[in-house]
């Protein structure tokens, strides 16, 4: 760290041979893809960053599944950051999933290739198997449709057997607006519930199944290394937080269910009976559910198969914005062992004002870095700003082999 600040301070030059990276990214992407490459392959790369060691021979250690999960403040680079990071896993051996959690995907932009459908899909140009996976909100939707009208386990058996099947049929149909237009009197609270319900069975569908399906079925058993690009920050958080808060939401559904068995006839009757048989299924399924939830709770506070890196760049809001992020992982008990700080302004022989301004910005941010207590602790991993997007496995790969060391 300090060595890093004292780079950015002194603007010590330490320019690569950037024409010589260009041409072999060049020919590398040529004898890929049959074609000359666009620009911003060719694109130089201004400087390099002294060599810091980020300890990825200890990330490619053992054929253990591990995953990897970067998560920062929007626009920081958690894409770059962890596009890079799987096609460096797959081209040592790895077979990898890359994952995007984020509604807003971009490892399709990132990749330059279609990778888009909600399923896993082949990522082109690597040695090992890559393949990614854009969690699609909309298949999950689908899903959990499909899972009602087959009579599958899913929220709406539970909330059926819970006597709460009228509002399940309108929530179920995601007819959510018109229930909330004529709720039915006295269920301001169950609506209250089903609306946390709903944004959390998406999140729970896309997300907490996907990973046990990659945890448990054998059609992901051969993969090794599992590298998630997650939403920007608060999302993140709800979605690792979630399975603490789904127990609190299906806490809040028994109580519910208490109250209203207790309430008037009328309303009652507008509930359906509960015989003693229906109450034992929704125990089971309760069960069912919370078993699934502490399953994906406990995989991502395993020190031994997760770690949660933080991406950020050096300005002082995403630096503040780091410093939270790393404070509730701690609370939640997920590993964090890595900050990468990217787009890091590479140390040339003079400066324009303006990177003049910028680097004494950097150089601010850096120092928050250095006293904060919680992200001081953390290796950082250095990213230097590139002169170019990157974009396409071999920018990502140039880009994995130059910050992932
Ligand atoms: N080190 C870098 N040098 C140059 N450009 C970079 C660097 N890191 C990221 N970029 C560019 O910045 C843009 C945003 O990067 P990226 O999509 O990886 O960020 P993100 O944090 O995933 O964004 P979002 O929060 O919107 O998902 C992209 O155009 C990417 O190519």
């Amino acid at each position: 760290m300090a060595s890093l600040l004292h780079r950015l301070g002194k603007g010590r030059t330490c320019y690569t041979q950037f024409s010589r990276i260009g041409r072999s990214l060049a020919s590398e992407a040529t004898a890929m893809y049959g074609k000359p490459l666009q620009l911003p392959l060719q694109a130089r790369w201004m400087s390099t960053p002294a060599g810091t060691v980020t300890g990825f021979d200890e990330m490619i250690k053992g054929t253990q599944r591990k995953f990897y999960l970067l998560g920062g403040k929007g626009g920081v680079g958690k894409t770059s950051c962890a596009a890079s990071l799987a096609v460096k896993f797959a081209n040592h051996g790895h077979p990898t999933i890359v994952v995007s959690t984020d509604p807003a995907h971009s490892l399709s932009d990132s990749f330059a290739q279609d990778l888009t459908g909600g399923t896993l899909v082949p990522v082109q140009g690597v040695d090992s198997p890559l393949f990614a996976l854009e969690l699609n909100p909309e298949k999950a939707k689908e899903e959990f449709r499909k899972s009602q009208k087959a009579g599958n386990d899913g929220v709406k058996d539970l909330m059926d057997g819970m006597g709460l099947g009228m509002l399940s049929d309108q929530f179920g149909d995601l007819k959510l607006g018109e229930l909330l237009d004529t709720p039915p009197p006295g269920l301001d609270e169950a609506i209250a519930v089903s609306k946390a319900c709903q944004s959390l069975i998406y999140i729970f569908f896309s997300f907490s199944f996907q990973v046990l399906q990659i945890t448990e079925s054998e059609e992901y058993s051969k993969f090794t290394r599992i590298v998630f690009d997650t939403a920007p920050t608060g999302h993140t958080l709800r979605l690792l937080s979630l399975p603490d808060f789904m127990d609190a939401s299906i806490g809040k559904m028994l109580k519910l269910k208490e109250k209203l068995s207790s309430a008037t006839s009328a309303l009652k009757s507008m509930f359906g009976k509960n015989d003693g048989q229906k109450q034992q299924l929704t125990s089971n399924k309760l069960e069912k559910l919370r078993e699934k939830m502490y399953k994906v709770r406990d995989l991502f506070r395993d020190s031994d198969s997760t770690e949660f890196i933080i991406v950020t760049i050096p300005t002082v809001m995403a630096v503040s914005e780091s410093s939270r992020l790393h404070a509730s992982l701690l609370k939640e008990s997920i590993p964090v062992h890595r900050l990468v700080v990217n787009q890091l302004l590479p140390p040339l022989a003079t400066d324009c004002k303006f990177c003049a301004m910028r680097r004494k910005d950097q150089a601010r941010a850096l120092d928050m870095i250095q006293k904060d207590p919680g992200l001081d602790k953390l290796r950082l991993v250095e990213a230097p700003l590139f002169d170019a997007e990157i974009r396409g496995v071999p920018a990502l790969k140039f880009m994995g082999d130059t910050v992932w060391k």
